[in-house]
């Protein structure tokens, strides 16, 4: 059975990590994918996302990692798949998740939605709290993969907060 882990990643966080890899162990196949959204402004353009989640699933042979416009579940069709992996942090997600699951079902009545509970380590975490810290300056490695922290570090014009502590110059959004 093919799953596709559709969303954001911007930028992927250990709590994706942890869905994927649970993903990968119930599934023949996880297709992470990542969607072209012209109403947000992320913080890294869809190729640098597609090449840090790369990065960081080098070690998992049945997860693919894709670039995706329009509707979810269109793309799904396109990829066979049959089932869309969410993961469930809290109430907040369960309500807007919910209705996105009844959403797709209507457009499509084969794909199946599948939530996984997050795991309680991450249960916090988000990428807009890992931008959030990293925007002033604090540590993110124990939040994202080892892989991508220097990316996420560079944007916000420092290395490592032990190495160059916050500044007053940290710009609070990149040019993408
Ligand atoms: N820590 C986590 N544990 C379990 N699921 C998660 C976690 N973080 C994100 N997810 C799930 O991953 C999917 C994609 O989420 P998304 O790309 O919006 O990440 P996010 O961390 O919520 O980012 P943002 O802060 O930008 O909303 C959603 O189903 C979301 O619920
Ligand atoms: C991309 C995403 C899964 C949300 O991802 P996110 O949790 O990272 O915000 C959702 O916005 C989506 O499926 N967008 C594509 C348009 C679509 O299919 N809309 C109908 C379902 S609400
Ligand atoms: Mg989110």
């Amino acid at each position: 059975m093919i799953a596709i882990y559709p969303g954001s990643f911007d930028p992927i966080t250990l709590g994706h990590l942890d869905i994927i890899e649970r993903g990968s162990r119930l599934f023949d196949l996880v297709i992470v994918a990542v969607l072209r959204n012209p109403q947000k402004i992320p913080l890294f353009t869809v190729q640098e996302r597609l090449r840090q989640i790369r990065l960081a699933t080098t070690h998992l042979a049945n997860v693919e990692v894709d670039g995706f416009d329009g509707l979810t579940v269109n793309y799904a069709q396109k990829r066979q798949a049959q089932v869309l992996l969410r993961g469930l942090r809290a109430i907040s997600d369960f309500e807007v998740e919910l209705q996105m699951a009844h959403t797709n079902k209507t457009l499509s009545t084969q794909i199946e939605t599948v939530f996984l509970a997050t795991s309680n380590e991450y249960s916090f975490l988000s990428s807009s709290v890992v931008k959030e810290i990293a925007r002033f300056g604090g540590s993110i490695d124990h939040l994202v993969p080892q892989q991508i922290a220097p990316d996420i570090y560079k944007c916000y014009n420092h290395t490592h907060p032990t190495a160059n502590p916050i500044t007053e110059n940290i710009p609070h959004q990149r040019e993408v």
